[in-house]
Parts: structure tokens; C-alpha cells; sequence
């Protein structure tokens, strides 16, 4: 038997794969980042081809890594930034434009069309989404409308639509599988949750023909074997699920109520409510969190759109850190964020507000302010939106979570951690494998495979790296999250006429 499992994490700055042992261990890891391409403000697009390039190379260089060989591979589970919207030609293989990335705002125009007509409730009962430019279904009728000659290709059934899953899939089984998986669908604002279909009323608002979409299926599924040519060997894709439900599944959130925060390029709060969808009346998301075993579990989601992100702005943009882990340097060599406060709105904002035109801002500057305050600012920032998230979902839910599971890069920051669990007052839990994302991926292919037996035995196997508890007394975690709520406002509806 086939000794390992490998994922396939493509996420919004690179694209990774790790091969897994049995215990759920990692073996090795390559990654890869890939170009943002920025070709007006607000709008944020990706090469489909270096998406694939990438990702085939890192699953490449990971096996030699390893020293092993396609054929040690049980299973490969697929995970991806979701709502990405990528739209081909099936005959060529061809991209007939670039990725439209899930913080691109070009569509705002089309949302506010569609709540204009007073569309907004009936797509959130039936998609559980918000009517925003963040979701896939706006971005493909841009596509159909701005391309030229793709409209009329798209009806023949010759041009088709697929996220990231969809994309690497297709081009891993050489052209042979067009598929996605429930959680990848939910994210589309173009399917009806409670009946697990495409929902003809939406495509026809948004004239979208139905041929050109994958067909949807469970997250722990064969969906295909990889081909000989591209991978080396015929190995079953057996998992397929959104990086954010992903991570919920290898956080082993398997009860209602189980909840977790990954720190990636956003931050997205999850919590698992079970067979249930509860609607929010808190500006979270209600999504699929995944099937397996014959049903459909669905998720409470609050989604952070720049979150590790804005450090990489401090890195790449402000230049005033060489890298990440310097963030954490820098805030700690001053006491507080001496009344600073960033909003990083770059890309308008998500849960709770839902503002497609709020847009970045720094207050609060003084004479005595220095870079050491707006780092500190930045970091602190994420905490602020995750109390945003896990407030509206106490709310929700009912449930007073009594401990945060966190993952994903920004995790690795201590100051970061230790900060979010002084400014939420729960303490924060970090596992020893903080690639839950991928491990998710890898647990649902290997339970599609049989390589792992049962959930039960994959939550046995979950292990905490740190514990954090809070640290600061409620009057000045509470004035401090007042600063950031006045920040916020400053920030909202700056890009709207
Ligand atoms: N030590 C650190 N402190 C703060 N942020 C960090 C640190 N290390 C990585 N990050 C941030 O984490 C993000 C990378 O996390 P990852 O889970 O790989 O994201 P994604 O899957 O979205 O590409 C980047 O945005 C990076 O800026
Ligand atoms: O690339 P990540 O890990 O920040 O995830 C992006 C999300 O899936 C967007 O919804």
C-alpha cells in the first residue's frame, strides 16, 4: 500500500504541497509564490498558467524532497483560495482571461445592481452569502460581458468556468475532469445550499450559462486519477475543499459549536453548526462547510479580507520591514500602538461590514508616532477584525466560545497571538502542525481512499503546540477596541462618489 498522502494547498500568494504520513505528520513541504498582478486600484488578477505552473512544479519538487515516488501516494487532496474565478477554453486548455482573485472589486457595480433590484435577501436564503464583488458568480458575467468573442463560446459549451479546485483538477487529469466540491460551490453565489444545486433563477440574472459549470460533489470523493504524462502516475484526487473549510476539517471541528481563525493572507473564522445552516443576522457568512459521509455539514463564517497581508504590504509596499517575522521584532520594541490605529481596508471590507468601497487608512498619528507604532498597528489590526468576527458569531450562534483554535502562517507570530487573545479575553490554542489547511485536504482524500478509517481516529491525532491566555485587564481591552471602532468608521465608504 501507498505510504503517504500529498495536498495540494493553493493559496492567494503561493502555492504549496505537503506530503503527510499516517499520523498526520508532515514529511516535507515546497512552496512556491506567484505574482499579484494589481492592473488598477482595487482590482487584483492572477496568471491562471503560473497558478498551474506553480503548483505542478512545488508537487514535483515535494516528492524529491521526500525521496519517494508518485506511486507512494495514496491519495492527493486539493485545497484552494476560493471564489477565484478562472474561466477556459476545454478545447485549447486555454485561460480566455486572467484569474479574477476574490479581493478584486471590479464587480461592485454589478452587486449594487443586483441589491438595487432588490435581489440581496433572496440570494443570501438561497446562497447564504452577502451580495458582494468577493464572490465568484459577478466576477464570471464580467468575464462573459468585457471578452470578447467568450459569451458566445461560453453558450456552445466550449468555454467553461471553474475556481481553483476546479482548474487544477482539470489540468491534473489532463483536460479529462471538470468537477468541484460543495464547500468550493458555496462560495460562488451562483448555488442553493439547501438543495446542493446550481440555482437557474441566479444564473439567469446574471446571464450565465449553465454548461459552463463544474459539476458539484462531495469534499471525500474520487474525483478522477491524475495523468501518467503530468504527474507520473495514475494517483486518485480524492479530496477536494476551499482552504478555509479545509482548515476547519483538519482543525477536527467536527462537532457543532467547534470553531477556528486561520491567519493566512485574510483571516477567516469558522464555526461548525452541523447539519444545520443558520442564517446570520450579524454580516457572517453562511457556507457548506463540507460533505463527507453521505451528508452536508454547514459552517457560521466570518471572513477578514487582509490579514497576514498587511504585513506583506509593510514588507513589500512601505518597505519598512524585511521580512514578515520582523513585524513581531519591531511591536514589541514599543509599549502600545501609541493611539495609531490601521484599518487595512486595501480591498474594501468583509464580515461584519460588508463595504465594497471602505478603503485603507492610518489615524491617529501624532508628532511622536514612529514605524515601530504603525507595524505594531498593523498586527493589532487583525486582532480588532477577528473580535469583529467572533462577536457577530457569539451572537449568532448563541455559543460563548470558550477557547480559539488557530492555524495558518501568521500564527508563527507570538506577539501576534499573544495580543489576540488579551484583546478577545478567550484563550488562544495553537496546534503542533499549523498547515491545518493542508492537512484538511490530505484528511479528506484519505478517508475517500480508505487510508484513514474514521474522523474519530484523524481527531485523536490532533495535538496543541501553545496555549495563550489573556493578559490585560478588561478597561483597557475594551478602550482599546473603541479606538478600533472609530478607526473603522474613518475608513468606510471612502471610494463611494
Ligand atoms: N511571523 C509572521 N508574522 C506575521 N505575519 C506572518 C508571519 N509569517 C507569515 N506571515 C503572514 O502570513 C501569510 C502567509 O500565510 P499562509 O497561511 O501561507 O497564507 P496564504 O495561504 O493566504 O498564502 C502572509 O500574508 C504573511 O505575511
Ligand atoms: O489564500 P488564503 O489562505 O488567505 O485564503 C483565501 C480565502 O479562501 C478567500 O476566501
Amino acid at each position: 500500500m501507498a505510504k503517504y498522502v500529498m495536498a495540494l494547498d493553493q493559496g492567494t500568494t503561493s502555492s504549496r504541497a505537503i506530503i503527510f504520513d499516517e499520523n498526520g505528520s508532515i514529511v516535507s513541504v515546497a512552496n512556491k509564490e506567484f505574482t499579484q498582478i494589481y492592473p488598477k486600484p482595487g482590482w487584483v488578477e492572477h496568471d491562471p498558467m503560473e497558478i498551474w505552473g506553480t503548483q505542478i512544479g512545488v508537487a514535483k519538487e515535494v516528492l524529491e524532497k521526500a525521496g519517494i515516488s508518485p506511486e507512494d501516494i495514496a491519495a492527493i487532496g486539493i485545497t484552494n483560495q476560493r471564489e477565484t474565478t478562472i474561466v477556459w477554453d476545454k478545447n485549447t486548455g486555454k485561460p480566455v482571461y486572467n484569474a479574477i482573485v476574490w479581493q478584486c472589486r471590479r464587480t461592485a457595480p454589478i452587486c449594487d445592481d443586483l441589491k438595487n433590484k432588490g435581489l440581496a435577501e433572496t440570494i443570501r436564503k438561497k446562497t447564504g452569502l452577502v451580495v458582494d464583488a468577493y464572490f465568484s458568480g459577478t466576477k464570471v458575467k464580467w468575464i462573459l460581458d468585457n471578452v470578447e468573442g467568450v459569451r458566445e463560446k461560453a453558450e456552445k459549451g466550449e468555454v467553461i468556468f471553474g475556481n481553483v479546485d476546479t482548474w487544477l483538477i482539470w489540468n491534473l487529469t489532463g483536460g479529462k475532469v471538470h468537477v468541484t466540491d460543495y464547500s468550493n460551490a458555496s462560495r460562488t453565489m451562483l448555488f442553493n445550499i439547501h438543495k446542493l444545486e446550481w440555482d437557474e433563477d441566479i444564473l439567469k440574472e446574471l446571464n450565465i450559462p449553465k454548461a459552463m459549470l463544474p459539476e458539484p460533489k462531495p469534499s471525500s470523493h474520487i474525483y478522477g486519477k491524475t495523468s501518467k504524462e503530468v504527474f507520473g502516475a495514475e494517483v486518485p484526487i480524492a479530496g477536494d475543499a476551499g482552504d478555509q473549510q479545509a482548515a476547519l476539517f483538519g482543525q477536527a471541528c467536527y462537532s457543532a459549536g467547534m470553531a477556528k481563525n486561520t491567519y493566512g493572507t485574510g483571516c477567516f473564522m469558522l464555526m461548525n453548526t452541523g447539519e444545520k445552516a443558520v442564517e446570520s443576522k450579524s454580516g457572517l457568512l453562511t457556507t457548506i462547510a463540507w460533505g463527507v459521509d453521505g451528508k452536508v455539514e454547514y459552517a457560521l463564517e466570518g471572513s477578514i479580507f487582509i490579514a497576514g497581508a498587511v504585513v506583506q504590504w509593510l514588507r513589500d509596499e512601505l518597505r519598512i520591514i524585511d521580512n514578515s517575522a520582523q513585524s513581531e521584532e519591531y511591536a514589541t520594541k514599543v509599549d502600545d500602538n501609541n493611539g495609531v490605529y490601521l484599518v487595512p481596508a486595501f480591498v474594501g471590507l468583509g464580515a461584519p461590514y460588508w463595504d465594497m468601497y471602505a478603503r485603507g487608512t492610518i489615524v491617529g498619528l501624532t508628532r511622536g508616532a514612529k514605524r515601530e507604532h504603525i507595524i505594531r498597528a498593523a498586527l493589532e489590526s487583525i486582532t480588532y477584525q477577528t473580535r469583529d468576527v467572533l462577536e457577530a458569531m457569539q451572537k449568532d450562534s448563541g455559543i460563548t466560545l470558550t477557547n480559539l483554535k488557530v492555524d495558518g502562517g501568521a500564527v508563527a507570530n507570538n506577539f501576534l497571538m499573544q495580543f489576540q487573545s488579551d484583546i478577545l479575553g478567550v484563550p488562544v490554542s495553537r496546534p503542533k502542525v499549523i498547515e491545518t489547511t493542508a492537512l484538511g485536504a490530505a484528511y479528506l482524500a484519505g478517508l475517500a481512499t480508505g487510508y484513514w478509517g474514521s474522523r474519530e481516529e484523524i481527531a485523536a491525532k490532533w495535538q496543541i503546540d501553545r496555549v495563550f491566555k489573556p493578559d490585560m485587564d478588561e478597561g483597557k481591552r475594551n478602550s482599546l477596541y473603541s479606538g478600533w471602532k472609530k478607526a473603522v468608521k474613518r475608513a468606510m465608504e471612502w471610494e463611494k462618489e
